[in-house]
């Protein structure tokens, strides 16, 4: 499904390069849940980005559905991050002006498909989010606010979940339920490919992989 060949990422300033990511090779199969672990500055999230098309690496190529995704137009990119992915970060990036519902919504905004009030609140309620649709994001507790993050990021039904330390601010029992709906949506048929520090993840994943200093070391 995606094939990662001889990735690179140097950032250049005027006093360093550094080499984010040093010819990374992985191929990653549908249904599959994958660990990125590493110290920090290993380069993970630089990886998960590319892999969403968010950041054109140096050199090396991202191939999806035998698509090339740094060979697409912007358009087509974009469309490929609107429909195909869900993204969930540590900090949720909730809008804050919009209540729970409308942040549900969101994708509305940029994916080909038509979203609508129904499946929105079926999914929040299957994330245990139902009573609290109106309100605002400050009125939620952290663990509401990921399951809020969640919903907007399965609402396209993408084939992919990219997660950046989804579970960072997170306590243990919120975690747990973080890790079971994404087991859950990966068991269904859906790829995660998730950045963590913690070990609290090992029992889900279907494959850890480390980098260090850019490299992948270890599968
Ligand atoms: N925009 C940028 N400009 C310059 N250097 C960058 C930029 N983004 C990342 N880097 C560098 O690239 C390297 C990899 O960064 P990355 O954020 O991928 O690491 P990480 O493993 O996700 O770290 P952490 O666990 O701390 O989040 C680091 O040395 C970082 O300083």
């Amino acid at each position: 499904m995606i094939e990662i060949n001889a990735l690179h990422k140097n950032f250049a300033t005027s006093k360093s390069n550094v080499a984010a990511l040093n010819n990374v090779d992985l191929k990653i199969n549908k249904s599959e849940f994958i660990l990125i672990k590493g110290e920090s500055g290993s380069g993970k999230s630089t990886l998960l980005f590319a892999l969403g098309g968010m950041l054109h690496p140096s050199s090396g190529d991202v191939i999806v559905n035998n698509k090339n995704l740094f060979s697409l137009s912007e358009k087509e990119r974009r469309s490929y991050r609107a429909n195909d992915i869900g993204f969930v970060f540590q900090s949720y990036h909730l809008l804050s002006y919009l209540t729970v519902l409308e942040n549900i919504l969101l994708p509305n905004t940029l994916a080909d498909i038509q979203l609508n009030k129904s499946d929105a609140i079926q999914l929040a309620t299957e994330l245990g989010i139902e009573k609290r649709l109106n309100h605002k994001p400050s009125q939620l507790s952290a663990g509401e606010k990921q399951r809020v993050a969640l919903a907007r990021a399965l609402i396209t039904k993408p084939s992919l979940i990219l997660a950046d330390e989804p579970t960072g601010n997170l306590d243990e029992r919120n975690t747990i339920e973080v890790m079971n709906y994404f087991k859950k949506y990966q068991q269904e048929g859906g790829t995660v490919v998730m950045v963590t520090h913690g070990s609290l993840a090992d029992d889900y994943a279907t494959r850890t992989i480390k980098l260090h200093q850019g490299k992948l070391i270890e599968e």
